[in-house]
């Protein structure tokens, strides 16, 4: 549904986006997750044609957003990361000032925002000078104004960036929401778990291009295999068994505490069952047999070196 080729941003001889390539199927909720400045906003401003590209191309439904920006438009809903002032406007003007400018007719406003104040569950201040809005009821309002024009993509910086987490739940459930209502989504964040729940695939990007892609799980898998801690705990402990870790090219530093052993574990799945299989050949009396989870958060530290910040 949203082809990016060989996209690149240069800002004088900064390049703040480089070669990217992404491919986004129809009804997935893609997340971009990178460190401050990695060039998730740049990238999501040239998909929403608000920003020209220095090289390469990007296609919603085979169309070719350069040439047909237009069109693209139609089909696109942006969310920028940062919202201005609204001169004193109330909620329900707000949503008529942007329909205005999606060229929609006062009918056509008028017909959808009801619902769309509904499904960002703002109705009950409709009548509120958006100024008096919570940050969190100003990103859902600002949220309805993307979908005004009913986009098929939509393109989400930051949603919930400075929300609490009641404000953060409850824009989640939105983004389910939008998720069954088939919508396609590009969402950005530099919080990776934040995403990994909403997501179908997750793109991590730093200094301007993807570092790694693919469904959440995958990821994990991906970046956890060939860096595993294993924790084995043993009836008692034996000699036998470090040896016999030793002697198995992929296991690292081993840590040794009573009949509680720590090994550092470069291998995948299969690895993994070769091992346990070695050991309980040799009798090696195991009691548990673990791999330490790591969190998303770490895997992101890990895979990313850091940002700007
Ligand atoms: N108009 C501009 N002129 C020059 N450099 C820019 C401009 N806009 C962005 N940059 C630089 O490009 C890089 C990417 O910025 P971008 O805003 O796309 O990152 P980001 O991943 O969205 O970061 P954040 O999470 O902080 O929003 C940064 O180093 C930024 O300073």
């Amino acid at each position: 549904m949203l082809k990016i080729k060989n996209l690149t941003k240069v800002y004088g001889t900064f390049k703040a986006v480089d070669n990217l390539t992404l491919d986004i199927e129809e009804g997935e909720i893609f997340g971009f997750v990178g460190p401050n400045g990695a060039g998730k906003t740049t990238t999501m401003k040239m998909v929403s044609t608000l920003l020209n590209s220095t090289e390469g191309e990007i296609y919603i439904d085979g169309l070719d957003i350069s040439k047909n920006i237009k069109q693209a438009r139609e089909k696109i809903g942006y969310m920028p990361d940062f919202f201005g002032v609204y001169d004193n406007l109330k909620v329900d003007e707000y949503l008529e000032f942007y329909g205005n400018v999606a060229g929609l007719s006062r009918e056509q406003i008028v017909a959808v925002s009801d619902d769309l104040l509904e499904l960002v569950d703002l109705k009950a201040k409709k009548s509120s000078y958006v100024d008096s809005l919570s940050r969190g009821m100003k990103q859902r309002l600002c949220l309805a104004r993307s979908l005004i024009h009913n986009p098929k993509l939509l393109v989400l910086d930051e949603p919930a960036s400075g929300m609490d987490p009641r404000a953060r739940v409850q824009m989640k459930e939105i983004l389910k929401e939008l998720k069954k209502m088939g919508k396609t989504i590009l969402i950005s964040s530099h919080i990776l778990p934040e995403l990994a729940e909403i997501c179908t695939t997750i793109g991590i990007i730093e200094n301007g291009k993807i570092v790694i892609k693919g469904p959440v799980e995958e990821i994990v898998n991906k970046i956890s295999s060939g860096n595993n801690t294993i924790k084995i705990k043993l009836v008692e402990s034996n000699p036998n068994t470090i040896r016999l870790l030793e002697e198995d090219p992929l296991v690292g530093n081993i840590y040794e505490n009573g009949r509680i052993l720590e090994i550092e574990f470069n291998g995948d799945e299969e690895d993994t069952f070769k091992l346990i299989k070695k050991l309980v050949n040799k009798e090696i009396p195991i009691v548990s047999f673990n791999h330490i989870e790591r969190n998303l958060e770490e895997i992101f530290m890990k895979v990313t070196k850091g940002g700007e910040e």
